[in-house]
């Protein structure tokens, strides 16, 4: 499902915040990105939602090149992958219902589809009572559900979760790992990466560590 062949990507002229970069991930898998801060988790998920491009090497995501891309093809692309990021980016000012329908609207599903989808999925992460709530009377456990419903609601080919799982408590952080067991179960692929040892280690999958921009250590490459 995503494929990165000997990627290299320095940032202006900054030393390589990826250096040469070969993994892959089938489709189906959940895998977890880890490293020291500043190692190049966050600058690896944005390559495969082509946020970024390779300055040498190439990136696979479902069969497709990013870089050979068009700029009208890099939205298509984006539509089946889900997104969430460590500050969740909800628009403060709609409810939750808007923030999960905009990923419907943009597939152009009617009022009515979308008004009943989303509340499946946002009952299927405890959260259907605040679908009328804005995004700051929630906490932040809340907030984190509102972003998968977000990025699930169409259920993606691939899931990308940036720290998801960062300034949350013990509980909350299960209900957010059992959601991404849920969606791999039903097929999708997550790449997660994050800080959180016990996370990891708690959740025994695969994990790429990160440093300095190079793989350190794969634990399904046999050594
Ligand atoms: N927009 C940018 N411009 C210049 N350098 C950047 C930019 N984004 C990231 N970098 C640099 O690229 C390197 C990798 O950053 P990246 O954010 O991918 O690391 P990370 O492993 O996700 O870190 P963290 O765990 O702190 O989020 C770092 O040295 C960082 O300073």
């Amino acid at each position: 499902m995503i494929q990165f062949h000997n990627v290299f990507l320095s940032y202006q002229s900054d030393a390589a915040a990826l250096n040469d970069v070969s993994l892959k991930v089938p489709k189906g898998d959940f895998v977890f990105v880890t490293g020291p801060s500043g190692a190049g988790k966050s600058t690896l998920l944005k390559l495969v939602y082509g946020a970024l491009s390779p300055s040498r090497g190439q990136v696979l995501v479902d069969g497709q090149n990013i870089t050979r891309l068009t700029r009208t093809q890099i939205p298509l692309l984006r539509r089946t992958i889900g997104v969430v990021f460590q500050d969740f980016k909800l628009l403060p000012n709609r409810t939750v219902l808007e923030n999960v329908a905009i990923t419907l609207e943009v597939l152009g599903w009617s009022k009515r589809d979308i008004g009943k989808k989303v509340y499946h999925v946002l009952k299927q992460m405890g959260i259907e009572h605040k679908i009328n709530a804005t995004p700051l009377r929630l906490s932040g456990g809340e907030q984190q559900r509102v972003a998968l419903a977000r990025a699930l609601v169409n259920e993606p080919k691939i899931l990308l979760a940036d720290e998801p799982t960062g300034n949350l408590d013990d509980e909350n952080k299960e209900q957010i790992l059992s959601i991404f067991r849920e969606a791999n179960i039903k097929g999708t692929t997550v790449v997660v990466a994050t800080h959180d040892r016990r996370v990891i280690e708690n959740s025994h999958r695969r994990v790429i560590v990160l440093d300095r921009g190079r793989v350190a250590e794969d634990t399904d490459v046999p050594k």
